[in-house]
Parts: structure tokens; C-alpha cells; sequence
């Protein structure tokens, strides 16, 4: 069985991005900027967000950390995000999730310029995506990453059948649309199941790609996954282990032990999918710079 190494994609990727970066501010004198905002204290988001921060430096990118309060209005957000539209040496803006209670993230999702989108949640982008202009929108960074990871692993995709479990505005739909284009990288059949779904095994035991965006551990079990599958695992569930010196560990939404006898190639968790997050982020975030100054 082949291990889809997220990880590694991550490191060559990020390799590519520091060169193009590189390459410009030489050209230009500019350098892509990337503006993060942290709404609270969530001790996982904090983590992200310095990781985003930490890897725009490590390639030659321009990165701000805006950190606001617990108790930050909506009204107040939306003020902030409206002085990133206006500023030109902000190229990507990104509000971390989950955000506070108090704060709707529709209406954070629609305030940011579908332009310096970099996340792809918007719905503009997210249109785009689903009418095929995928030259002309920003994709969701996690569906942008498998598909990055299934093209530089040459698996086949052209009229395979590829069963998403999930149905999130940021993985399941995105990424079921993306499968579902017309293009040598996509050219699937495609399959959604989620909650509501009678039978979920009835379906993923007839993908030949399975993509398990459904957030609950070990979910998807031997039994459900056909032989020879390309098995997808976008999970990052916490889970108590005591032996360990966090007491926790980090497991997907896939039976790791149970499916790795059966499919013939699948990312593990940690260091599958979660890893192209930040360096697909990046990569829009050079894009944004590209389009932005007409290069
Ligand atoms: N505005 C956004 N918010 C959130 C996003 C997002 O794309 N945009 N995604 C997630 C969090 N996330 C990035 O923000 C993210 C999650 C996981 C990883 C990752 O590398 N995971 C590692 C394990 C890391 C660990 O030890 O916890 C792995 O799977 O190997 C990167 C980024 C929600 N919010």
C-alpha cells in the first residue's frame, strides 16, 4: 500500500513557492503579503495561525498576525476586514475558524474582497470553482491540496468514481465540485454522502477514490472501503491516550490499521492532507500577488 506523504508534498511545495517569490521580488521589488486574524483564544487556531505566520517567513513572503479579543463584535470584525480590502500591500486575508458565538461567519465569509480571498470560502469563489473557472477563483485550500496531492502521486482520476463523505462549504462541497470538473486532473463521477445518507457503505464500497471529510474518528472502517481504493483522509480528530505525553492523540476519520490492508494507496493523519492546508494557503496567496499586479 502506498502513504500519500502530505508532509513531503508540503516540503517540495514549499520549496517551489520560496523560488516564485523570489523570483518577483527581484522583478518587482514587492513581495506577496498574507494578513491573518485570530478572533480568541482557541488554543488549536492559535497553533495554526502561528504556523501560517511561521511559513509565509520561511519563503520570502510578508505575513501579519492581527489578534482581536474574545468579546470582538461582529460590527468590529467587519471594520477590520474592510481596511484589509483597501490596502494594497495585503494581498491575502484569511479569518481563522471557528470563530466566537457572537459573530456569524457568513456574513465575515462575504465581507472579505472576493479578490484577496486566499481562503476560497467566498461565495464568488466558490461559484467560480463550481462553473469551472478555476483560472479566475481562489479553491478552498484543503479540496486544492488533495487535488495537488493526487496529481503529484499520478493517480488516475478520469472517469473513476470518487465517493465524498461530508458535505462542509469547506471540504465536502468544494471538493466534490472540484472532482467533478472537466479536466485530465479531475473528470470524476462523483458521489456526496453525509448525515442524512441511508446506507453510507453502500456507496463508499463503489468509490475507487474515498475522501472522508466527516470529522468523527475512525469512521470509515474496513468493511466500507472497496480493495484497491484510494482512500483520502481529511479527519484531525483528538483522541485521549494517556500514554502519550500531551494525552492525546491525533487520529482521522479513517480506520488507519483496518483500511491500510485493503486500499491501495491513502494519506495517514497526521501528516496526509493537514500539511497541503498551509502550503496550498500559500500558494493562493502567491496567486492573489500575480493576478493583483498583473504579472
Ligand atoms: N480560515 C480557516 N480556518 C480553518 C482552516 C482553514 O483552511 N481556513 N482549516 C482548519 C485549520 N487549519 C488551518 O487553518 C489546519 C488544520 C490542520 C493542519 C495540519 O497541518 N494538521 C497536521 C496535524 C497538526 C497537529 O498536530 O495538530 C496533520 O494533519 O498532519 C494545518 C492547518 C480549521 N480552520
Amino acid at each position: 500500500m502506498l502513504i500519500i506523504d502530505g508532509k513531503k508534498v508540503s516540503l517540495d511545495l514549499k520549496e517551489e513557492l520560496k523560488t516564485g517569490v523570489e523570483t518577483y521580488r527581484k522583478a518587482t521589488g514587492k513581495v506577496p503579503g498574507l494578513t491573518v486574524i485570530i478572533v480568541g483564544h482557541d488554543p488549536a487556531s492559535q497553533v495554526y495561525v502561528r504556523n501560517k505566520a511561521k511559513t509565509c517567513k520561511e519563503i520570502g513572503m510578508f505575513s501579519t498576525v492581527i489578534e482581536m479579543p474574545s468579546d470582538t463584535t461582529q460590527a468590529e470584525l467587519l471594520e477590520k476586514i474592510q481596511e484589509l480590502n483597501n490596502d494594497p500591500a495585503v494581498h491575502g486575508i484569511l479569518v481563522q475558524q471557528p470563530l466566537p458565538k457572537q459573530i456569524d461567519e457568513f456574513a465575515v465569509t462575504i465581507a472579505i474582497d472576493p479578490a484577496k480571498d486566499v481562503d476560497g470560502f467566498h461565495p464568488e469563489n466558490l461559484g467560480r470553482l463550481v462553473m469551472g473557472e478555476l483560472d479566475k477563483c481562489f479553491v478552498s485550500c484543503t479540496p486544492y491540496g488533495i487535488l495537488e496531492l493526487l496529481g503529484r502521486y499520478n493517480i488516475e482520476t478520469k472517469g473513476k468514481h470518487c465517493v465524498v463523505v461530508g458535505r462542509s462549504n469547506i471540504v465536502g462541497k468544494p471538493m466534490a465540485n472540484l472532482m467533478l470538473q472537466k479536466s485530465d486532473a479531475t473528470n470524476c463521477t462523483v458521489t456526496i454522502c453525509h448525515s442524512a445518507t441511508k446506507n453510507i457503505p453502500h456507496y463508499t464500497l463503489q468509490a475507487d477514490i474515498l475522501i472522508a471529510a466527516i470529522g468523527k474518528a475512525g469512521f470509515i472502517t474496513a468493511d466500507m472501503v472497496k480493495p484497491g481504493a484510494v482512500v483520502i483522509d481529511v479527519g484531525i480528530n483528538r483522541i485521549e491516550d494517556p500514554s502519550t505525553k500531551s494525552g492525546y492523540r491525533l487520529v482521522g476519520d479513517v480506520d488507519f490499521e483496518g483500511v491500510s490492508a485493503i486500499a491501495s494507496a491513502m494519506t495517514p493523519v497526521p501528516g496526509g492532507v493537514g500539511p497541503m492546508t498551509i502550503a496550498m494557503l500559500l500558494k493562493n496567496t502567491l496567486h492573489s500577488f500575480q493576478r493583483i499586479n498583473g504579472l
